[in-house]
């Protein structure tokens, strides 16, 4: 999870092979009004987001169900989206790129997404609420390289593993 030009795309594809799950991106998941709406420079509300949220939701609970533990890469940006993902599969752990703002701007810069301008990036802040202390959850430095991250990633998650939370599914 994470604001645009976080990285949920890129780490989530490489975390997803380095553990040899599937990958889905929440992106890929929204409709053309939503890609429309942003790429007109608005951003999306809750109400925008509602449907999408639960189709990722139903993907992540269809694919557990089918004994395939999976990697999403999801926005998320706000508690109570991501508590609607958990609640269709409680095994969830959210890992939250975090970073600041200049960094990510700068990231954005190096791309060209197929909709979402570099102009909505403070919107997505602004959007933002940060991991709380009862999400099993945790937050990785987006200041690394992907190799890095997904080293971090990795050792986060087998940290958790130890501590006996099994982790079928992950939210990048
Ligand atoms: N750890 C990293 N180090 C350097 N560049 C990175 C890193 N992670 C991602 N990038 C680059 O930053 C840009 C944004 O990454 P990416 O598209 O994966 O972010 P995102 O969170 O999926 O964005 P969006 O939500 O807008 O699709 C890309 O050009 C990507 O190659
Ligand atoms: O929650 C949101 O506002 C949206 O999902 C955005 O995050 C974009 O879909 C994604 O970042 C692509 O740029």
């Amino acid at each position: 999870m994470g604001v645009s030009g976080s990285g949920k795309s890129t780490i989530g594809i490489a975390l997803a092979e380095s553990l040899g799950l599937t990958f889905i991106d929440g992106d890929d998941l929204h409709t053309p009004a939503a890609k429309a709406k942003m790429g007109a420079g608005q951003p999306l509300n809750d109400e925008d987001r509602a449907p999408w949220l639960e189709i990722i939701a139903r993907r992540i609970a269809d694919e557990l169900a089918a004994g395939h533990p999976i990697v999403v890469a999801c926005s998320a940006l706000k508690r109570r989206y991501r508590d609607l993902l958990v609640s269709h599969a409680p095994s969830t752990v959210l890992i939250h790129l975090a970073g600041d703002r200049a960094l990510i701007s700068e990231r954005q810069a190096g791309r060209n997404h197929e909709y979402m301008p570099n102009s909505l990036l403070d919107s997505q802040f602004a959007a933002l609420e940060p991991l709380e202390a009862d999400e099993r959850a945790f937050a990785v430095s987006l200041a690394q390289t992907p190799d890095a991250i997904i080293a971090d990633i990795r050792t986060r998650l087998d940290a958790l593993d130890a501590a006996g939370a099994s982790t079928e599914e992950v939210t990048a």
